[in-house]
């Protein structure tokens, strides 16, 4: 597999107001020397403490903000700017609430010109890969939330990106959707090969969706490790989540998350 995307020694800084002294901003660094690669095809998640840069990183992905230093590559060339190479699916479900689930997929192909009876044809046929072909002509509020995001994300396959970049997208969700959102997640991906970084808080998710975890420290958030999942298939039947070898996954990647969450407890006892 070749290397789709690269963190080539990021690290971003934000300007802040300084609250001690009057009209003096301080720098902020909020992810610092993120070094890795993400292979062309793979499902990547990434877990970290709370507040340690997770959707800085996927913003900077998503070229939506720069690196202060170092690179964020695609293909080997430095992200610029947002791009139709790249699809993005946050938590909120981000929906045109006037147009309805079928316009809104075809939403993305209209930025990628696709003519008119074209784009409906490939609005029809992923609206039909997230099994809402009869809420074609329902609007955002008469969906519920997991039917947004499967729309949300339908959306963002649409028009054929190479890598889908989701923040958390399963997480306003109940238990039972998330968990048959995260099978059929898989199953789009064994069938389309998308490059996927996804960021969760949750350990499960994390271990359940990824071939590799990467797990990052408290702030300035770095890279702490990267842990390999190598489940032969996570889509056959059976529930993979109380299998032994699910168990230990879990446990590594627990054991290092637990660290840096005790250090943000630390730290924000300090700062009280
Ligand atoms: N535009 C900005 N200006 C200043 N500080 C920012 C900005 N965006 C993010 N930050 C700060 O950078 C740090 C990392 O934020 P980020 O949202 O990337 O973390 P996160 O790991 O996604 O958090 P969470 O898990 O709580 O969603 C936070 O302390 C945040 O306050």
């Amino acid at each position: 597999m070749s290397e789709k995307i690269k963190f080539d020694g990021v690290s971003k800084v934000f300007r802040l107001r300084d609250s001690q002294k009057k009209n003096a901003t301080r720098e902020f660094t909020a992810v610092k020397d993120l070094n890795f690669t993400v292979k062309d095809g793979e499902f990547l998640t990434v877990v970290g403490p709370s507040g340690c840069g997770k959707s800085t990183l996927l913003d900077m992905l998503g070229g939506l903000i720069k690196p202060t230093t170092g690179r964020v590559l695609l293909n080997g060339t430095p992200i610029e700017g947002p791009g139709l190479e790249r699809g993005v699916v946050f938590q909120q479900y981000a929906l045109f609430p006037w147009k309805t689930a079928l316009a809104n997929i075809e939403f993305g192909l209209e930025a990628k010109k696709v003519p008119k009876k074209e784009r409906q044809e490939k609005a029809q046929e992923y609206l039909a890969l997230v099994g809402l072909s009869e809420f074609a002509y329902r609007y955002p509020h008469e969906l519920s939330g997991g039917m947004k995001q499967r729309v949300a994300i339908a959306r963002s396959l649409a028009y054929d990106p190479e890598v889908l970049l989701m923040d958390e997208p399963f997480a306003a969700l109940d238990a039972q959707t998330r968990e048959s959102l995260q099978e059929e997640l898989l199953q789009i991906w064994e069938k389309t090969k998308k490059t996927i970084v996804f960021i969760t808080h949750g350990i499960d998710e994390a271990v359940y969706l990824g071939q590799r975890v990467a797990v990052m420290t408290s702030r300035p958030g770095t890279l702490k490790g990267m842990i390999d999942i190598s489940f032969d298939s996570r889509t056959e039947e059976g529930d993979l989540r109380s299998t032994p070898e699910f168990t230990v996954a879990r446990h590594q990647v627990w054991t290092l998350l637990s660290e840096e969450v005790n250090k943000t407890r630390y730290k924000e006892t300090l700062t009280v």
